[in-house]
């Protein structure tokens, strides 16, 4: 267990230019040890690209990724440890059942047989996986893949969370139930999450943060988010210029 007096989640002005296009511009944001900060935009504002930034995935064109205060680009093996990342669509390894990818990556970062039988244990319960582990990954639903690559970002019992729309094309009582989880994990863990599910913001997060064409737009609570009207979506459709998405 890494004690840090860093912030756990630390973007110090993260940019990413594609050619001419700017994906992200001066990223600025930290979360601190045990928070769950929901990071919200419309679609293409930069959420997915700045939590590649955060995981190592991307190099930042400028600025610098922390993660438990350790620099992504110079300690890149000690930050990584730290995380559990759910990416957007996987990558999972669709010829694999769930069963043999996790026990893969177990035996891969190492565990010992006793704690890899545990986590798996762990994992197949709380992600609800117990009906597909023997099938391949390829061949299950949008909804199994993500609890599947759920289980993948939980499996070594990381300290710090980085989660891509978690509950994408999960059904209410797996979007319940993940949720739940998140709440759990969130009393021991430090978790970003992006979703567009404004409700489910207020039933896990203590901290918002929004971005809009590659820029932070707002960091604070919830009640800054509701701003005058009381109501997230109005705030976010009059920050964002944009529809909510749903
Ligand atoms: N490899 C790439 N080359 C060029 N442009 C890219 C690349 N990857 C992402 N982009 C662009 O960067 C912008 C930010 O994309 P990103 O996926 O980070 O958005 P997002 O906020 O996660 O959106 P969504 O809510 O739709 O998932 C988009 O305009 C996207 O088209």
């Amino acid at each position: 267990m890494v004690e840090c007096s860093d912030p756990m989640i630390e973007a110090k002005s993260l940019s990413k230019f594609y050619g001419p296009f700017i994906a992200t511009r001066d990223v600025s944001f930290s979360v601190p040890q045990g928070e769950i900060a929901a990071f919200l935009g419309p679609n293409g504002a930069g959420k997915s690209t700045t939590m590649k930034l955060l995981t190592g995935f991307l190099t930042p064109s400028e600025g610098e990724a922390r993660i438990g205060g350790f620099n992504m680009a110079e300690d890149r093996i000690k930050a990584s440890e730290l995380i559990g990342y759910l990416p957007e669509n996987g990558p999972l390894y669709n010829e694999m059942t769930p069963q043999g990818l996790l026990k893969y990556i177990g035996q891969a970062r190492g565990m010992s047989r006793e704690t890899l039988k545990q986590r798996l244990d762990y994992v197949v319960q709380k992600c609800s996986l117990e009906d597909v582990w023997g099938k391949q990954i390829g061949k299950l639903s949008r909804g199994y893949r993500q609890r599947v690559g759920m289980a993948h970002a939980l499996l070594h019992d990381p300290q710090v969370l980085i989660l891509d729309e978690p509950t994408s094309g999960l059904d209410p009582n797996q979007t319940f139930q993940v949720r739940e989880l998140i709440r759990e994990l969130g009393k021991t863990k430090t978790i970003l999450l992006s979703t567009h599910i404004l409700s489910e913001v207020e039933a896990v997060c203590d901290r918002i943060i929004l971005i809009d064409r590659g820029r932070i737009i707002l960091d604070g609570n919830v009640e800054q988010m509701k701003g005058e009207t009381g109501q997230m979506e109005d705030q976010f459709r009059k920050l964002t210029g944009t529809n909510v998405a749903g």
